[in-house]
C-alpha cells in the first residue's frame, strides 16, 4: 500500500524539474506520465487476479502499474460501487455511457490526488494475472481496408478484379465466433483441417502449413441493447478499443470459403488484448477517413467520417515486420456499427466488433504475412537471419500500437501476443490466461 498522505513527486509533464503549478500525482511509478503511451491520459481497464488472490476483478491500468477497483468502488461513487464490485466488466459494459464517463472522470480524480485514497492498492503489473476482462457476447469482423482487400483478392483471385463492386458501397464483414476469442498470451494450437494443395485434385486433411496473424483493432461495445444504431451513436455503444489478432489458416480459408465466407480457416482462435483504451482517450486521435469513392447511403452517412489515427506495429519473434495504419481504414467503426444493425440485429453489451485486418498502401505497413510474404512467394527475414512466409510451430507474434493523445500526449493500446503451439499437443496444453 502506498504511503498515504505523502505526495511523491510523479508528474503529468515531461521534464525532470517540479515547476509551479505541476500536477504532483500519489502514483509512484515513472511510466505513469504524459509521455508514457499508459500514463493520465490513457487510463485502460482490464480484469485479473492480484497477487495471490483467487477472484477476479476490474482494474484500471497506471503506467507499470494495476489500481483494483473493487476496493474503490465505495469511494469512487454510488452508481459506480455495483458494477465494480464484479470479476468482469461485463456489469460495466452493461451500465453503459453515463457510467463510463462518470467512472473516467472519477479516476481522473484519483490519479491526480496527491495522497492515495482509501482502499488504494498500487500493484505492479508483474503481480497482476490478468484474463479476458469481459465475456464476449457476439463477434463480427469486418474487411474495411481497401489496401487489406485489393491485396488479397489479388493473392486469392489473380484473375478477378481485386475489389467486389460491393465492397465500395458497405462494410463488408462476417460473424465469428465468440467462445474462440482468447486472451493476449494465451498459446494458440496450429488447427487442423481441410486444405486442398497445389496442383491436387482434392482436399488432404492436416495441420495448416499457411497460419497467419490479422493485425486488427477491435470495439468492445455495452450500453442499451439496441438495432438501427446511427452513425452519431458510436460512442453510446462503445466503451473502448483493443487491439485484436485474428488468428488465420490461409489453406483452410481458401478451400473452404466460397461462397459463404471465412468459416473454420478462421474460427480456432482470436486474440484480444488485456487492457481497453477508453474511446475517451482517444479524442485527440480522431482523423477524418479517406474520402469514399461513392455516394453512400443515408445510414451510412456521416456529417464528418471519421477513424482513429493508431499507429499499430507488428513484431514476429521481436522483428518489427510491419506498422500498419489504422488511419488508412475506408470505413469508420460508427459505419460499421450503423451497418451490422441496420437491418434491426441488436448490439449488446460483451458483443466484439473488429475492424479488419489493418493495412496501409506499403510493404512495411502491411497487416497480415499472406500479404507481406505475398502468399508464400516473397519471404521475410526476421533479425536472426531466418526467413519467413508464414508462422512456424514456437513463432510468437505481439502487436501493439500507439496514438496521438491531448496536449501532445501518447495514448497506448496495450500489446496481444500469442504463441504457436504444433498442431500435436494436448488440448489441455493450451492454457493461458484464460478466464
Ligand atoms: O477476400 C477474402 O477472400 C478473404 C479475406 C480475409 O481473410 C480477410 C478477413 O478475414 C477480414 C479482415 O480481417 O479484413
Ligand atoms: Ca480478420
Ligand atoms: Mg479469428
Amino acid at each position: 500500500m502506498p504511503d498515504a498522505g505523502r505526495a511523491r513527486s510523479i508528474r503529468w509533464c515531461t521534464t525532470t524539474s517540479l515547476r509551479k503549478g505541476d500536477r504532483v500525482s500519489w502514483i509512484d511509478d515513472p511510466a505513469f506520465s504524459a509521455a508514457d503511451p499508459f500514463g493520465p491520459q490513457t487510463l485502460p481497464y482490464g480484469v485479473g487476479r492480484v497477487r495471490a488472490e483467487t477472484a477476479t476483478g476490474a482494474l484500471v491500468r497506471v503506467g507499470d502499474h494495476a489500481l483494483p477497483l473493487r476496493p474503490l468502488a465505495t469511494h469512487l461513487g454510488p452508481r459506480l460501487s455495483g458494477p465494480l464490485a464484479a470479476d468482469s466488466l461485463d456489469p460495466l459494459l452493461a451500465a453503459g455511457r453515463p457510467a463510463w464517463a462518470e467512472l473516467r472522470e472519477r479516476l481522473r480524480e484519483v490519479v491526480d490526488r496527491g495522497s492515495a485514497p482509501p482502499g488504494a492498492d498500487l500493484v505492479p503489473l508483474a503481480e497482476v494475472r490478468p484474463v479476458l476482462p469481459f465475456a464476449v457476447a457476439d463477434y463480427v469482423d469486418f474487411y474495411s481496408s481497401r489496401h487489406h482487400a485489393e491485396n488479397v483478392g489479388r493473392i486469392f483471385r489473380p484473375d478477378s478484379d481485386p475489389l467486389l463492386p460491393n465492397w465500395t458501397h458497405l462494410p463488408v464483414g462476417y460473424h465469428g465466433r465468440a467462445g474462440t476469442v482468447i486472451a493476449s498470451g494465451t498459446p494458440v494450437r496450429r488447427p487442423r483441417g481441410q486444405r486442398r494443395p497445389q496442383g491436387s485434385t482434392g482436399p488432404v486433411f492436416g495441420p495448416s502449413e499457411r497460419l497467419d496473424i490479422e493485425a486488427e483493432v477491435g470495439f468492445v461495445c455495452g450500453g442499451p441493447v439496441r438495432g438501427e444504431v446511427g452513425t452519431a451513436e458510436l460512442a453510446d455503444h462503445v466503451l473502448g478499443v483493443a487491439l485484436v489478432n485474428d488468428w488465420s489458416a490461409r489453406d483452410i480459408q481458401a478451400w473452404e470459403y466460397q461462397p459463404l465466407g471465412p468459416f473454420l480457416g478462421k474460427s480456432f482462435a482470436t486474440s484480444l488484448a488485456h487492457w481497453i483504451t477508453p474511446l475517451a482517450a482517444l479524442e485527440a486521435a480522431r482523423v477524418p477517413t479517406p474520402p469514399a469513392p461513392n455516394p453512400l447511403l443515408d445510414y451510412l452517412s456521416e456529417d464528418e467520417p471519421w477513424g482513429l489515427d493508431l499507429r499499430l506495429e507488428v513484431r514476429w519473434n521481436g522483428t518489427v515486420v510491419s506498422r500498419p495504419p489504422f488511419a488508412e481504414m475506408a470505413w469508420s467503426p460508427a459505419q460499421q456499427l450503423a451497418h451490422l444493425t441496420v437491418n434491426g440485429a441488436t448490439v449488446r453489451p460483451g458483443d466484439l466488433f473488429a475492424s479488419g485486418t489493418v493495412s496501409g498502401p506499403d510493404r512495411a505497413e502491411r497487416g497480415s504475412f499472406l500479404e507481406l510474404s505475398w502468399g508464400g512467394r516473397e519471404p521475410v527475414t526476421l533479425d536472426d537471419g531466418t526467413t519467413r512466409a508464414f508462422l512456424l510451430d514456437g513463432d510468437t507474434v505481439e502487436i501493439t500500437a500507439t496514438a496521438p493523445g491531448p496536449d501532445g500526449s501518447v495514448v497506448g493500446l496495450a500489446e496481444v501476443t500469442g504463441r504457436v503451439l504444433p498442431a500435436d499437443v494436448e488440448p489441455t496444453a493450451v492454457r493461458g490466461p484464460g478466464r
